[in-house]
């Protein structure tokens, strides 16, 4: 709702939906009433609309949108109904922003005549992150208030801008330092009786469009150059009709599910009732990290960045220096590529500390182990921890195979733990999803059938570059042999064989079982070959040189693939895309079924969500459980018992409980209902 007071001669519209003021139908109601009272009452002169709580707008209620177009279409009062009211107002509007103006939010900013923030306040158009366009005129009026390379860096980039900057571009017009309302006021008085036509955008023409004819290939991009070739109304209307189109698309429809995933995800929850809402994190202030290779140096400079002050330990000080070295060139890097000032760099290497001593720790409020995959020496470290440590100090480890229990989450992790490392990891600019221990975690459980399905596709006769192309032109930002070459084949061969070595087996290239599963020496063959990856300039493709990033398809590996198949008596048949995408994808969804069976994640958006930032998984197709929902599960739990059948020594196709139940529910069960059919009789 709006709620509606008056200060003197200044009308006040205080929206007040929480949490973010969205716009639904009760708000926009709020408006045209509002309107009303103040354009029928001759004592005010002037309006101001704010935004109550922690937040001015955030836009249209996202939740509308899955609305039937007839219903979104007619439902009214629509927002440019309510814009054209406002900007026609012969009494001036001024919007007062805090917190976010965005999308129709913005837009309604637009409309208005003026536009103050406070300095912390951020405007922008994030509907592309939605797969829409700024549809309530935003593409028409921004370009004719700033210039249009702006507008479309704003438009089609979905950026939050912060108030400077928006202020520099003539968005606002004007800071305000203090009280919000009260400075507002005070500028309400100075522009009653001024003249308000000038303040009206759609009178105003387009800004130059000399710039934007290469970049305009989008529908954001062609609207806002109808913004320039088009009157305000006919713009207005393709506007519309491209709304219309996207909104009613998988893509759209698959973004606004990962918006809401995300939040979701954030929700986590323990068996024994704590959960996010419930329980409050710890103070963490200091930090310790031990180990100073990749990740240790990695994690170092995310806390470093973050503000956090950090111990960095390592047994040996030579390793040591390198992993000062390391981390000072990653700041600087982020200097030279204007990700940080130099300032801000010096103030990061001051806030490090680095010792070879543990003892150091002794203080810390949180410490993270990140030493190399040996579960011996891991322990070892604990041990030690607990006596240098303070009781209150919070002891995590980076691993990515480990049991936890022996050394995440475990059974043994209080709530309070729980919730300070979600908000730690929000601190430090990451996206935290709780999962219980497993072997290998979600990730790479998961990503591990994807890699391993790749590489028996090759034995089976495609080609990698063959293989990465299906799965770029799928919407991955790499396909698996790029990653592989990019990760380096010595690191998977060297755990294969140290895994290998921990049950009495040793790894050669003849192998083609492994603990009773299929497994394919490919990788191995070319280590032994040399081939290690970009870092020597040839792996499963060739590079312009050691270190290059150019892939090349490498005519050898066909020869290196032929022989290796001849050797172990493998056929070479042609794979159809069809299958080569479903191997990969499909044997990952397969478990990620088994992963929420066996409740290391609560729910299937935190696989989502893991897989977009872990993987670069396209968001505009919703992430694997979401693909998989809209393939439908009948077809994925059929083409699953297909492959189990047809490759019976991989177990990754032995089909999921959860799925077979899911794929035979008399209706399709939504994904966010999922859970529901773990504990019922389905
Ligand atoms: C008026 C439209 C209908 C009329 C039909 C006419 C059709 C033709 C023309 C249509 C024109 C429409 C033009 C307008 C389009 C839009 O405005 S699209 C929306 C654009 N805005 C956004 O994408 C902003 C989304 N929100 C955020 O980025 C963040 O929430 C925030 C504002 C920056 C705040 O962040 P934070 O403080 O971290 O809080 P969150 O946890 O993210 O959010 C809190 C809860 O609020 C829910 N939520 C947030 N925004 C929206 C929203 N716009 N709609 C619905 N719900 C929203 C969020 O899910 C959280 O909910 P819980 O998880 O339940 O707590």
């Amino acid at each position: 709702m709006v709620d509606y007071r008056k200060e003197g001669l200044v009308a006040i519209f205080e929206v007040n939906n929480p949490p973010v003021n969205s716009l639904s139908k009760n708000v926009r109601q709020g408006f045209v009433d509002g309107l009303s009272k103040a354009t029928n009452d001759p004592e005010v002169k002037a309006v101001i609309i704010i935004g109550k709580g922690r937040t001015f707008i955030a836009g249209a209620n996202i939740k509308d949108f899955g609305k039937p177009m007839e219903e979104l279409m007619s439902s009214s009062p629509s927002l440019i109904d309510i814009g054209n009211m406002l900007e026609e107002s012969e009494k001036p509007i001024i919007c007062a922003i805090h917190g976010a103006g965005l999308g129709g939010g913005l837009e309604l900013c637009l409309f208005s005549h003026y536009r103050l923030a406070v300095k912390s306040a951020r405007v922008g158009f994030p509907e592309v992150n939605l797969g829409i366009l700024p549809a309530a005129a935003g593409t028409q009026r921004l370009p004719r208030l700033v210039d249009i390379t702006v507008a479309m860096d704003i438009i089609s980039s979905g950026r939050h801008v912060a108030a400077p900057e928006a202020l520099k571009y003539g968005i606002l017009d004007q800071i305000v330092e203090g009280d919000l309302l009260k400075e507002s006021i005070k500028f309400a008085h100075s522009v009653i009786g001024k003249p308000l036509e000038p303040r009206r955008l759609r009178n105003l023409a387009c800004k130059s469009i000399l710039y934007c004819i290469s970049v305009i290939h989008q529908f954001c991009l062609k609207s806002v150059r109808n913004a320039a070739d088009l009157s305000y109304e006919a713009g207005l209307m393709m506007e519309n009709t491209y709304f219309k189109y996207l909104i009613t698309g998988f893509q759209s429809f698959a973004l606004r599910y990962s918006f809401f995933a995300e939040r979701t995800a954030r929700k986590w929850q323990l068996p024994s009732g704590a959960n996010a809402a419930n329980t409050k994190p710890l103070n963490v202030q200091t930090t310790g990290i031990i180990g100073a290779g990749t990740m240790g140096t990695g994690i170092a400079v995310s806390l470093l960045r973050a503000g956090y002050p950090v111990i960095l330990v390592e047994q040996n000080q030579e390793f040591l220096d390198k992993g000062v070295d390391m981390i000072r060139n990653i700041l600087k890097d982020g200097v030279s590529r204007r990700l940080m000032t130099e300032d801000r760099m010096k103030q990061c290497l001051k806030a490090l500390k680095a010792s070879v001593d543990l003892k150091h720790l002794a203080n810390v409020d949180l410490v993270i182990e990140a030493v190399y995959e040996n579960i011996s020496l891991k322990q070892e470290i604990f041990k030690k921890l607990d006596y240098i440590c303070k009781p209150s100090a919070l002891l995590c480890s980076n691993t990515s195979s480990i049991d936890i229990d022996m050394n995440v989450y475990g059974k043994e992790t209080s709530a309070e733990t729980v919730a300070t490392i979600m908000d730690f990891g929000k601190k430090i600019g990451k996206v935290s999803i709780l999962v219980k221990s497993c072997h290998l975690f979600v990730a790479n459980r998961m990503h591990g059938c994807f890699q391993t399905e790749a590489k028996f596709i090759l034995e089976e006769g495609a080609l990698p570059d063959e293989v990465d192309r299906i799965l770029e032109d799928f919407g991955m930002p790499m396909g698996p042999f790029k990653v592989s070459d990019l990760a380096g084949i010595d690191i998977s061969c060297r755990i294969q064989h140290e895994v290998a070595k921990q049950h009495d087996i040793e790894l050669t290239l003849q192998t083609r079982f492994f603990r009773g599963e299929r497994y394919s020496s490919l990788s191995n063959r070319l280590y032994e070959l040399g081939r290690l990856g970009r870092k020597t300039g040839k792996g499963w493709y060739r590079y312009e040189k050691p270190g290059g990033k150019n892939a090349i398809p490498d005519n050898d590996i066909k020869d290196v693939i032929r022989i290796h198949c001849k050797e172990l008596g493998i056929e070479q048949r042609q794979i159809s895309t069809q299958e080569i995408l479903e191997r990969c994808l499909y044997s990952a969804i397969n478990e990620g079924f088994k992963i929420i069976e066996e409740g290391v994640v609560d729910k299937p958006e935190d696989i989502d969500v893991i897989w977009w930032y872990g993987f670069g998984f396209p968001r505009y197709m919703g992430g694997p459980m979401f693909y998989a929902s809209q393939t439908g599960l009948k077809k994925v739990y059929d083409r699953v018992c297909y492959y189990h059948k047809n490759f019976p020594y991989s177990s990754h196709w032995v089909p999921s409980d959860l799925l077979r139940r899911l794929s035979t529910a008399p209706n399709p069960v939504p994904i966010t209902q999922w859970k529901t059919v773990l504990h019922s009789k389905l």
